[in-house]
C-alpha cells in the first residue's frame, strides 16, 4: 500500500479590512510557526490579505493591486513550505475571490470561488463574479503569467484542491467533481460568520465531506470581530475519511491560532463507519465568548479607551456590564494578563506594573475598573430595587460606578414646553412624551462621560425591543455600539440566571429577581415591558416565524394557535400589535448603533434583514388575521 505523510497546518487569523501591515504581520507569524513545525501545506482563511469585510472597496481595482503587492511579499517568506492565502483578483473588469497557492516561494496558481455567499449577512455577488466549474485560464500581472480557476494541485504525489467557504455549502460543491479525479485533500479557506450553534453545522460539513469524498479535509476560518458587526470564531478543523483529527478552541483572543496535524495519505483509505458528532452546544458559553471577543476587538480596532454604560440594574444593561467583565476574564485566560493589557492599548506602564502585582481576582477587578464606567441615572420613577441591582453588580465586577438623578433636567424640559404650549403636560394626555423625555435626558450626561474617556458608549437595546421600537430614539438608543441588539430578551433573561450560577456573577442576583421595566411611568402604575407589549416569549416566537421562517401574518397566527399559545382574541391582538409596531419602527432600526450578529438571524437592516421604511404596514394581512 502506497503511503505519504504530510504535515498539514491551518491558522485562524484575526484580520482587519485594509490593515495591510497588521494582516501581513499575522500571516508572517502563521508562516513562521508552520515552518517551525515542518509543515508541508499551510492553509490561511478566505481573503485574509485584504480582510473579508472590505465591502464596496472590493470594487476598486487598486485594492486588488495592493493585495497582489502584499502577496509578492508573502511569497518571499515561503521557502520550504506551501502556503494557501486568500485575496481578491481583478481580471477583465471583474473581481474574483481567490485562494493563491505559493510553493517554495513561487506562485503556482489561484483557485477562484465558484459559489458566492448571498444569504443572511452575506452580499458577495455585489462584488465578486463566480468562477465557472472546470475552467482554468491564464492571466498576466506585472509581466508574469499565472494560472487561475478550477485547479488541482499536487504535493508529494497527493492531489489537493479547494472549496472556498460557501463552495462547501452547496449540493453540487466542487468536491463532487474533485473526488473522481483522485483528489485526496480538500482545503477550505473560510470567512464563516459566528452564529449560535453554527459550529455544529460546520463540523458536520467538514467531517461528512471527508467521509463522502474519502479524503482529508482542512478548514480555516477567520477569527474575531473583523469589521465591526460579524464575528468569526477562528475554527480550525482537520478531518479525514469521516474522522475528526483536529479542532481548536474557538473564539480565542490571539491574533494567530495555528493547528498542525500529520496526515497519512494512502491509496486504500480506511473509512470511518460511524461519524462522531459534537456534543450539544452550550449556547450560553458560546454567546459570552463571542460577545466578549467582539467587544475587545471593536475597542482596540476603533482605538477607543474602554466602555461607558448607563446601568439601570435591569437585564439589558446588566448583560452589557457582564460582557465587559467577561471580556477581561476571558481575555486574560486566553492570552495572559500582560498580553491582554498590552493589546487593550489603554493601560499605562505604571498601571500594568501595579496590576501585575495584584492577586488574580483583584487584578481582574482593577482592569474592569479601568475599562468600564457605569452610571445609574435615577428619576422619581426609579425604584430602590434597580439602584441596588446596578450598584451591587458594578461593585461586584469592579466597574467604576457613579450615581446621579436627572429629575431637574426632566422638570426643566417639561416646564419649558408647558410654558411654550401654555398648558400642563399630564400622564393622561402625554404619556409617551413624558416617558421619552426621561430616556432622552439620560443621553447627554452619559455621552459626556464617554467623550471625556474617549470610550465607547454601549447602547443596551436587545432584538425584541428593536423589533417593536420599544426604545426612545436619541434616548436609550444613544450609543456607539449596540452589542446585544442581535439577541432576544427571553434568551437574555435565561442567560443572566446562568451567568449568576455558572460564571459566579453573584451581583446578578438582584436583576434576576426583577421584572423587566422601563421605570418611566409613575411607580404606582407598576409599568412592565410585558404589560406594555406582550410576553417576550411570544414576541420572540412571532418575530422568528415572521422573519426567520418567513411566514405570513395569517400563517403565524395559525401556527401559534396550534401551539395553544393563548386564546384566539388575545393572540390576534399580540400579532396585530407586533406587525404594526414592526412596520412603524423600521426607521429606528435604521438608526441603531452598529450591532453584532450573534444569533442565526438579526433585524439589522444593514446586515441580515431589509425592510422598507415606509410600507402598507401589513394592514390587509392583519385584517385577515382579525377575521379568522
Ligand atoms: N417612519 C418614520 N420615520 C421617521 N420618524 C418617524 C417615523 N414614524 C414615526 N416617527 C417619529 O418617531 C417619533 C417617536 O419615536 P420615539 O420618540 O422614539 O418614541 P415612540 O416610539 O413613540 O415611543 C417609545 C416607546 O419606547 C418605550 N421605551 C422608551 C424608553 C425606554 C424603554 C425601556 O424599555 O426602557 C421603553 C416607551 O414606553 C414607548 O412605548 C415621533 O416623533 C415620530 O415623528
Ligand atoms: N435608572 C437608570 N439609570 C441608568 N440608566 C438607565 C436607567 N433606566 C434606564 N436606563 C438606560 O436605559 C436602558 C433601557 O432601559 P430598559 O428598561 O430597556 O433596559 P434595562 O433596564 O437594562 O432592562 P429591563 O428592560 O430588563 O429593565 C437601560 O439599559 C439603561 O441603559
Ligand atoms: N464566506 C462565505 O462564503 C460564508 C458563507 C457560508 N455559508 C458560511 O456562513 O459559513
Amino acid at each position: 500500500m502506497e503511503e505519504t505523510r504530510l504535515m498539514l497546518a491551518a491558522a485562524a487569523l484575526n484580520q482587519t479590512p485594509m490593515d495591510w501591515a497588521g494582516n501581513l504581520q499575522n500571516i508572517h507569524t502563521a508562516i513562521s510557526e508552520a515552518k517551525q513545525n515542518s509543515t508541508h501545506i499551510l492553509l490561511l482563511p478566505e481573503l485574509c490579505i485584504t480582510g473579508y469585510g472590505c465591502e464596496d472597496m472590493f470594487l476598486s481595482p487598486w485594492l486588488s493591486e495592493m493585495a497582489f503587492n502584499q502577496l509578492l511579499q508573502i511569497k518571499e517568506w515561503c521557502d520550504g513550505i506551501t502556503v494557501a492565502v486568500g485575496l481578491p483578483v481583478f481580471l477583465d473588469k471583474k473581481v474574483y475571490n481567490t485562494a493563491c497557492v505559493i510553493k517554495h516561494k513561487e506562485i503556482i496558481g489561484f483557485t477562484a470561488k465558484q459559489f458566492l455567499a448571498n444569504d443572511g449577512v452575506h452580499y458577495e455577488p455585489r462584488w465578486f463574479t463566480p468562477w465557472p466549474a472546470h475552467e482554468v485560464q491564464e492571466f498576466e500581472f506585472f509581466g508574469q503569467k499565472y494560472k487561475i480557476g478550477d485547479i488541482i494541485y499536487e504535493e508529494q504525489g497527493v492531489k489537493y484542491a479547494f472549496e472556498i467557504c460557501e463552495d462547501a455549502w452547496r449540493p453540487n460543491r466542487p468536491a463532487e467533481r474533485h473526488m473522481p479525479k483522485g483528489v485526496q485533500l480538500i482545503l477550505n479557506p473560510s470567512a464563516s460568520h459566528f452564529a449560535l450553534s453554527k459550529t455544529d453545522v460546520r463540523h458536520r460539513l467538514v467531517v461528512e465531506a471527508s467521509k463522502k469524498y474519502q479524503c482529508a479535509y482542512m478548514y480555516a476560518n477567520l477569527l474575531g470581530n473583523e469589521a465591526g458587526k460579524m464575528i468569526y470564531d477562528g475554527e480550525v478543523l482537520v478531518a479525514q475519511n469521516g474522522k475528526l483529527i483536529r479542532r481548536n478552541e474557538l473564539l480565542c483572543f490571539k491574533d494567530v491560532d495555528l493547528e498542525c496535524a500529520e496526515v497519512c495519505f494512502s491509496d486504500k483509505p480506511v473509512i470511518e463507519e460511524v461519524i462522531e458528532y459534537l456534543p450539544p452546544i452550550d449556547e450560553n458559553t458560546e454567546l459570552v465568548s463571542a460577545l466578549s471577543l467582539a467587544l475587545f476587538d471593536y475597542m482596540r480596532k476603533s482605538r477607543s479607551r474602554g466602555f461607558v454604560l448607563s446601568l439601570s440594574g435591569g437585564a439589558d444593561s446588566s448583560l452589557c456590564a457582564v460582557a465587559v467583565a467577561e471580556m477581561v476574564r476571558r481575555g486574560v485566560e486566553s492570552i495572559g494578563m500582560e498580553a491582554f493589557m498590552n493589546k487593550a492599548l489603554l493601560f499605562t506602564e505604571e498601571e500594568k506594573a501595579a496590576i501585575g502585582q495584584m492577586p488574580q481576582q483583584e487584578a481582574l477587578k482593577a482592569m474592569v475598573g479601568k475599562l468600564l464606567t457605569c452610571a445609574y441615572q435615577g428619576t422619581v420613577n426609579s425604584s430602590n430595587d434597580t439602584y441596588t441591582s446596578a450598584k451591587e453588580l458594578a461593585e461586584s465586577i469592579g466597574a467604576t460606578f457613579y450615581k446621579w438623578t436627572i429629575d431637574d433636567e426632566v422638570v426643566g424640559y417639561i416646564s419649558k414646553i408647558e410654558g411654550a404650549l401654555g398648558r400642563r403636560l399630564t400622564w393622561e394626555q402625554d404619556d409617551i412624551t413624558l416617558q421619552n423625555i426621561q430616556a432622552r435626558v439620560r443621553a447627554p450626561g452619559i455621552w459626556m462621560l464617554a467623550n471625556i474617556r474617549y470610550a465607547l458608549l454601549l447602547a443596551t437595546s436587545n432584538r425584541s425591543e428593536a423589533s417593536v421600537g420599544y426604545a426612545t430614539m436619541d434616548g436609550d438608543t444613544a450609543g456607539s455600539i449596540s452589542p446585544i441588539a442581535g439577541i432576544d430578551k427571553a434568551f437574555i433573561r435565561q442567560f443572566l440566571i446562568w451567568a449568576q450560577q455558572e460564571l459566579g456573577y453573584t451581583g446578578l442576583q438582584y436583576v434576576n429577581n426583577l421584572q423587566p421595566s422601563a421605570e418611566l411611568r409613575p411607580s404606582e402604575e407598576e409599568q412592565t415591558d410585558e404589560k406594555d407589549l406582550m410576553p417576550y416569549e411570544v414576541l420572540n416566537q412571532i418575530e422568528r416565524l415572521a422573519f426567520h421562517d418567513r411566514y405570513s401574518p395569517e400563517e403565524v397566527y395559525d401556527l401559534l394557535l396550534e401551539q395553544n399559545i393563548a386564546a384566539p382574541d388575545l393572540l390576534k391582538g399580540w400579532i396585530t400589535k407586533f406587525y404594526s409596531l414592526w412596520s412603524r419602527n423600521q426607521w429606528k432600526r435604521e438608526r441603531y448603533a452598529p450591532a453584532f450578529h450573534l444569533d442565526d438571524y438579526n433585524v439589522d437592516p444593514r446586515s441580515w434583514l431589509r425592510f422598507p421604511i415606509l410600507s402598507g404596514g401589513f394592514k390587509d394581512e392583519l385584517k385577515r388575521v382579525q377575521q379568522k
